[in-house]
């Protein structure tokens, strides 16, 4: 199967949105608009900016931006040149104002996340996304925590709603190969024909470019990366190692493999706090099945209280806790550290 438009795969950087849960929500509009002009000279097709949980994500619970989205994205629609600039947003953290304002700022392609179970809750911003001419997008987030049919139901639900590509979210980094391809093959079943499938991985258990390439052999055409991984957890699938892959086996994204390189370490290394990394925090969470932008809450928490990080996250994974409860990262802390005293 092939995406189309000449390409094999069409490669999605999602750097400015998830490496921002990486840098604390703190990218500046320089930083910005250099790392988008380079990766739309490289030729990556679509670029994502925004807070790291989304439109509207800039708040205490889940962290302040330091430059407002909007900007950012307006400074990023202004650098690129063929490249597509794409917004992420979470209903409920995000709104249908949210969609018209960032249309208006000239986003082109919505992407609407929800948990693996609750796509219902997207159909309405579907709907909207579609009748402005959006290209849409659905992340079913957490996608480890389904059976591959119960997903593809999921799935249905939204290509219903107007969405034209669902996403196999691995937002915890812990589909390990066959997994990734049952999800695949299910949603395929269910949605091939109607919609594409895409596959969004984390490095936790070392097996993002891995699994991205048994999502494309299962029958995914959109597939996504961060440029040198920086993204939250252990990061993401690095955006200049799977256009190396893809490169090396005939697979064509467009993107210029040696540009690539040279971005991820001439321009995004240098911005980023710290490399991303499987340590024994990230790989606990992938493990475990923790969402990956918990791994930043949980640091900060452990700290505060005096108890270990690595069991706040695997007592998140315990309790299934989702996107949206991380106020409970907090409330764990303090059972800890109250069991420990
Ligand atoms: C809002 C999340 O960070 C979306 C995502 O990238 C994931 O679930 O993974
Ligand atoms: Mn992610």
């Amino acid at each position: 199967m092939a995406y189309g438009d000449g390409l094999d795969i069409r490669v999605t950087d999602s750097t400015l949105r998830d490496g921002s849960h990486a840098v604390r929500h703190q990218f500046t509009e320089e930083q910005v608009r250099g790392v988008v002009r380079e990766l739309d000279a490289a030729g990556v097709p679509v670029i994502e900016v925004t807070h790291g949980d989304g439109l509207g994500g800039s708040s205490y619970v889940y962290g302040r931006s330091g430059t407002d989205e909007r900007v950012l994205i307006k400074a990023a629609v202004a650098e690129a040149r063929q490249a597509k600039i794409a917004a992420l947003m979470l209903p409920g953290v995000g709104t249908k104002d949210d969609i018209r304002a960032v249309h208006d700022l000239g986003v082109s392609v919505i992407r609407i996340a929800t948990h693996c179970s609750e796509a219902d809750i997207s159909e309405q911003h579907f709907g909207l996304a579609r009748e402005m001419g959006l290209e849409t997008v659905g992340f079913l987030m957490l996608a480890h925590r389904l059976s591959p049919e119960d997903l593809a139901r999921q799935a249905r639900t939204m290509v219903d709603a107007g969405c034209q590509c669902v996403y196999v979210t691995d937002s915890a980094g812990a589909l390990i190969l066959d997994e990734v391809t049952d999800r695949v093959e299910a949603m395929i079943a269910e949605i091939g024909g109607e919609a594409q499938i895409g596959f969004h991985g984390h490095q936790n258990l070392s097996l993002a470019v891995a699994n991205t390439m048994f999502a494309f052999r299962a029958g995914a055409v959109q597939v996504d990366g961060c440029t040198r991984g920086l993204g939250a957890g252990a990061g993401n699938t690095p955006t200049e190692a799977l256009v190396a892959v893809c490169d090396r086996l005939g697979l064509s994204t467009g993107i210029d493999t040696f540009g690539m390189m040279r971005v991820a370490e001439e321009v995004v290394r240098p911005i980023m706090d710290r490399e991303c990394v499987v340590d024994r925090l990230s790989l606990a969470m992938g493990y475990g099945g923790v969402y990956s932008s918990f791994m930043g809450h949980a640091s900060r928490a452990a700290e505060r209280y005096g108890v270990d990080p690595a069991q706040i996250l695997l007592r998140c994974g315990e309790r299934r806790l989702v996107g949206g409860q991380e106020d409970q990262i907090t409330q764990i802390a303090l059972e800890l550290a109250e069991e420990t005293s």
